[in-house]
């Protein structure tokens, strides 16, 4: 692949007492690329993403994001060197409307931008985002997808190089996942680099170039979704012996 590495991580280690989380994890993840980090329930994907963005340490290994190591630096720095992220739990203040949501995003990110400045790129980005119209309905009156654009505006109101979804496309129904996964794919065709850890198989076969998974903390395969979803190895650690 001739794309440059944007982020690179090597024998990352996180145990919490006695149980090994992630163990000797490594993969990167490429300039553009939409990686998806996949594997069974418990099997360490949410602990890698929280090492990734800084909400956790690393007991080994290391994080590097465009050449420069980020490992164990505070939240805050490792979002300003360009990593945003959104949550399993949607996390959004639910008594401001959309706008005020995004200008708080705006007001985090390297160059803040406040008053004037702040609401023009507010709207322009909830344009983006698809929720144009609610640029002032309070953030808890929206409907879930509406509640998950926002969530997503406010990580993109960081300017991130490198974006997180932690299963963002989960609870949608049918037509509503179709809408996030056409937005996802936009993001993409803007340039922005994904890591998704996701379980919707259809979003993960549309929308992903690669795919890691893990098992019990570690790497099981690494790869196009295709081969790495007919992998008899990766059919074992979901469905158990008796598939692959
Ligand atoms: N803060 C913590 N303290 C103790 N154990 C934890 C902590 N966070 C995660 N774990 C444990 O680490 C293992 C990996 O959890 P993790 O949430 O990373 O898995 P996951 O693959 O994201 O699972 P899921 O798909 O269910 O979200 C699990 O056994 C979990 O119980």
């Amino acid at each position: 692949m001739s794309a440059k590495t944007l982020l690179s991580i090597s024998g990352l280690h996180k145990a919490f007492g006695g149980l090994i989380a992630v163990n000797q994890m490594r993969f990167d993840v490429h300039e553009g690329e939409i990686v998806g980090l996949l594997g069974p329930n418990g099997s360490g994907k949410t602990t890698v993403m929280n090492l990734i963005s800084g909400a956790l340490s690393p007991n080994e290994g290391k994080v590097v994001l465009a050449g420069r190591d980020i490992t164990s630096l505070p939240v805050h720095a490792i979002s300003h060197a360009g990593i945003a992220r959104t949550f399993q739990l949607v996390r959004i203040l639910h008594d401001l409307d959309c706008i005020e949501n995004i200008e708080a995003g705006l007001a985090f990110r390297p160059g803040p931008l406040w008053g004037d400045a702040a609401k023009s790129a507010a709207i322009t980005l909830l344009d983006r985002i698809g929720l144009a119209d609610h640029a002032h309905t309070s953030a808890g009156d929206l409907t879930y997808i509406d509640q998950k654009r926002l969530e997503l505006g406010r990580a993109l109101a960081l300017q991130p190089k490198l974006l997180l979804l932690d299963e963002w496309l989960a609870g949608l129904n049918p037509s509503e996942l179709q809408e996030g996964i056409s937005l996802v794919r936009k993001l993409k065709s803007e340039g922005l680099t994904i890591i998704m850890v996701e379980h919707v198989m259809d979003a993960i076969r549309s929308l992903c170039d690669r795919c890691v998974v893990m098992n019990a903390g570690t790497k099981i395969a690494d790869g196009p979704p295709e081969t790495v979803l007919s992998d008899p190895e990766v059919i074992r650690a979901y469905l158990g012996d008796s598939h692959a």
